[in-house]
């Protein structure tokens, strides 16, 4: 049987800010239902990149395949399907704190023009159910510890019913339990929705509970691929000490 074809396939994909070329042609794939872990330095790009899942960001050269279409060249109106299936968490939550939890997790389902006010209260319990946040819709973000507001991000990221959820660093400013709980999430969306995850993290011990597969971004290009196993065993000169400079408890 033929191999399906990648959620997600990059190729030869370069971004440049003013003088500075934050990726040097980097080229991925991205399985349907996997849980794939971009690792890297900070401000190696691992953001930049992502932000072209979605087309939030554009390829200055190379091309982006999201469930086989090239979405490069679209425009605002043509990506809007695509925005759909890649739902994004983004960095520290980001939550508005003036709007109810509920109406934070409402507001891409109201950006994608969906008015029927039933169906928008429906999604929102659905959405928290899904992040074991059952009837919080009222809560003010600032009534919220900081794992629940992540949850409420996640809410918002999955109310589209996305086939693919990009976190990026989910476990920021989360105790290792809290995070656990995050850990939990993105694999059970994976495993009971199918959902395809690709998540930046810099927590190692994250990194052994959740990734299937894991990139390494250096300089702007994928330096490394490979599973956990290779990771952890790994006497690369570049990942060895990346993966060793975390607290340690990846090897527990
Ligand atoms: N919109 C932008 N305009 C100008 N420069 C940008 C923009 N977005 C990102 N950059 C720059 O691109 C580089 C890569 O940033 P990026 O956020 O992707 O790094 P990262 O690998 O996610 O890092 P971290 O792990 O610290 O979050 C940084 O130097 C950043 O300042």
């Amino acid at each position: 049987m033929a191999e399906e074809a990648p959620f997600i396939r990059v190729r030869g994909l370069e971004q440049k800010f003013g003088s500075q070329h934050v990726l040097r042609g980097v080229d991925l794939e991205v399985r349907r239902g996997e849980t794939l872990v971009l690792l890297g330095g900070s401000g190696g790009g691992k953001s930049v990149l992502v932000k072209h899942f979605p087309g939030l960001l554009r390829p200055w050269k190379g091309t982006v395949e999201i469930d086989g279409e090239d979405i490069s060249g679209l425009d605002e109106r043509q990506l809007a399907p695509y925005r759909k299936k890649v739902g994004i968490m983004f960095q520290n939550g980001a939550l508005f704190d003036s709007m109810t939890v509920g109406e934070n997790i409402a507001f891409p389902l109201r950006e994608a023009g969906v008015k029927d006010r039933k169906e928008i209260a429906s999604r929102i319990s659905e959405a928290l159910e899904i992040v074991r946040l059952p009837g919080q819709e009222k809560k003010m973000p600032s009534e919220l510890s900081g794992g629940m507001r992540k949850r409420v991000a996640l809410a918002r990221a999955v109310v589209g019913r996305p086939d693919c959820v990009l976190y990026d660093e989910p476990h920021a400013g989360l105790d290792p339990i809290t995070a656990d709980s995050i850990d939990h999430l993105i694999k059970d969306l994976q495993k009971e929705q199918g959902i395809t995850n690709v998540v930046i993290t810099h927590e190692m011990r994250s990194v052994f509970h959740i990734a299937d597969r894991i990139v390494f971004l250096q300089e702007g290009r994928v330096y490394w691929t490979g599973g956990p196993e290779e990771l952890r065993t790994t006497t690369d000169p570049v990942l060895k000490p990346f993966i060793e400079g975390d607290s340690g408890e990846a090897w527990n």
